[in-house]
């Protein structure tokens, strides 16, 4: 009979714990979001088509999209429970309540397994093309449920196949379009971390972020008091405005606010829009403009924010030494130069070190340059974990490198370069081939009291000139220059 070794039951009982834990957490997570939503659905279902909103398809599906984990067995069973439990709640009749779920479920399925099949930036919205593909999927989704609940208001309720048809693909393709967007874009946060954000961003709203929404309360206002069917699309320049400024989950919050601020303004006659009967045409069509004219600013908002992420990416694979991840020489000189300025007049003092690698060139030719390329990014991290975040590191060129430590006395630069040399002779860095290579690093440093009229170029060649008497030494030292 084969046994199990005492450490792998233990790993493999926390294991099983773990899984029942998330089992848990997505039961949990699955059955109160539909649920919830439900009856936010059925509690906020009107006399007049217009307002319908039943957000609990758009919910579960940017959930099972967000997280394919949620569309397995589990996820499902506990959709259908919150579901049945929210009509059960209050006094839906049981066959008509099995009938609107599948039908429920079925839209949901068809976006689960369309959003499967592309890639993962246009599943959260990170990329411009996520546009089209939500406008595709939502359109699938809007059929996939519309079919069935048509059959099922026809059979369970009397009306026409045809406008049942019609008010359930209609109110599925604007619950998905409005809701959806919001579901998947949202940042992956703890829920204890939400409130704090908030807090930030309200603590950090200046009047130049609040102003687009101030003009979108201002063009929402206006269409609603010129009135006509025009006034929906008032609000479009301010929604594009709140697109440029704010992150795509922003948008797209604000997006579904201000559109449904939009169909309550319908359903009051702002619009002239016939409200009887409740499935006519031209309910049904303003519902969807209103709807559609969400997709504009969501996608501004998505290029603006990937335009952003690759100029972020470019800049930093400018702006950083592919090697070892720390400032290239160009980005070092133009950040130290900036920071002397802002640092001139503080008279806190600042120290400016050249830290160069002893014997580098032994490394190379016993150990390969795989190796040498090794201990340089060994070095970096190192230095880099030395110091504070506010110091600046940058690689000037081959072995050498160069700090600028901000508001910092004599003795607490010394003391910190030669921490760092002491660390660096100690421990000795992993190389491909296998094994530890040790080496030692020379440090020339200077420091002023002010930087005013000091420029980086000045300081860096005296640091250079105790590197210089460093080397000299014998290596493996701190040299500080006389100012
Ligand atoms: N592996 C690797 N080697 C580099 C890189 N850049 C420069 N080098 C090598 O670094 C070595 C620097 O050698 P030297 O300037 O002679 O200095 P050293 O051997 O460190 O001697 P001292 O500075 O006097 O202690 C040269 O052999 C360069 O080829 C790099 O990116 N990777």
């Amino acid at each position: 009979m084969p046994t199990t070794p005492p450490s792998s039951s233990a790993a493999a009982t926390s294991g099983s714990s773990l899984g029942a834990a998330v089992l848990r957490k997505d039961v949990a997570l699955v059955f109160s979001a539909v649920f919830l939503a439900a009856l936010l659905g059925i509690l906020t279902r009107p006399s007049a088509y217009l307002a319908a909103f039943w957000p609990a398809n758009a919910v579960l599906l940017g959930l099972m999209v967000r997280e394919a984990r949620l569309a397995r067995a589990h996820g499902w069973i506990s959709a259908i429970a919150g579901y049945l439990a929210a009509d059960f709640l209050t006094g839906g009749k049981p066959l008509p309540t099995l009938a609107l779920t599948a039908a429920n479920l079925c839209g949901v399925v068809a976006g689960v397994w369309l959003y499967a099949r592309v890639v993962p930036g246009s599943r959260r919205l990170q990329r411009p093309l996520a546009i089209l593909h939500l406008y595709c999927v939502t359109v699938v989704v809007a059929l996939a449920a519309g079919l069935p609940g048509g059959l099922a208001s026809a059979h369970f309720f009397g009306s026409s196949f045809s406008s049942g048809f019609v008010l359930w693909v209609s109110a599925e393709w604007v619950n998905a379009l409005l809701v959806l967007p919001v579901v998947i874009s949202a940042p992956t946060l703890p829920w204890r971390r939400w409130a704090a954000v908030a807090r930030a961003e309200l603590r950090q709203l200046e009047w130049e972020r609040a102003a687009p929404l101030l003009a979108l309360l201002a063009a929402q206002a206006a269409g609603m008091w010129v009135g006509g069917p025009g006034g929906v699309a008032f609000p479009v320049a301010a929604l594009l405005w709140c697109a440029l400024t704010y992150t795509v989950f922003t948008t797209a919050l604000i997006s579904f606010v201000s559109c449904t601020v939009q169909f309550a303004g319908a359903a009051a006659g702002f619009f002239d829009v016939p409200l009887e009967p409740v499935h006519a045409h031209s309910l049904v069509s303003i519902r969807l403009g209103i709807a559609l004219l969400s997709l504009g600013p969501l996608a501004v908002a998505v290029s603006n924010a990937s335009r952003a992420e690759a100029l972020a990416r470019l800049d930093r694979a400018v702006s950083h030494d592919h090697l070892t991840g720390v400032l290239a020489r160009g980005a070092f000189l133009s950040h130290a130069g900036r920071l002397l300025n802002r640092l001139a007049g503080e008279g806190q003092g600042v120290a400016v070190l050249m830290l160069d690698v002893d014997h580098f060139k032994l490394v190379n030719d016993r150990h390969g340059h795989a190796s040498g390329d090794a201990v340089l990014a060994g070095f970096a991290a190192l230095a880099t974990s030395a110091l504070r975040p506010e110091d600046l590191v940058g690689r000037l060129g081959g072995e050498e490198f160069a700090a600028v430590l901000p508001r910092t006395s004599l003795d607490d630069a010394m003391h910190v370069a030669d921490r760092l040399r002491a660390r660096v002779a100690e421990e000795g860095f992993e190389v491909a081939r296998g094994g530890t290579l040790h080496v030692t690093v020379s440090i020339g440093l200077v420091r002023v009291d002010d930087a005013a009229g000091m420029s980086i170029e000045t300081l860096l060649a005296r640091a250079d000139e105790a590197l210089y008497r460093a080397k000299a030494q014998g290596r493996n030292a701190v040299v500080r220059a006389v100012v």
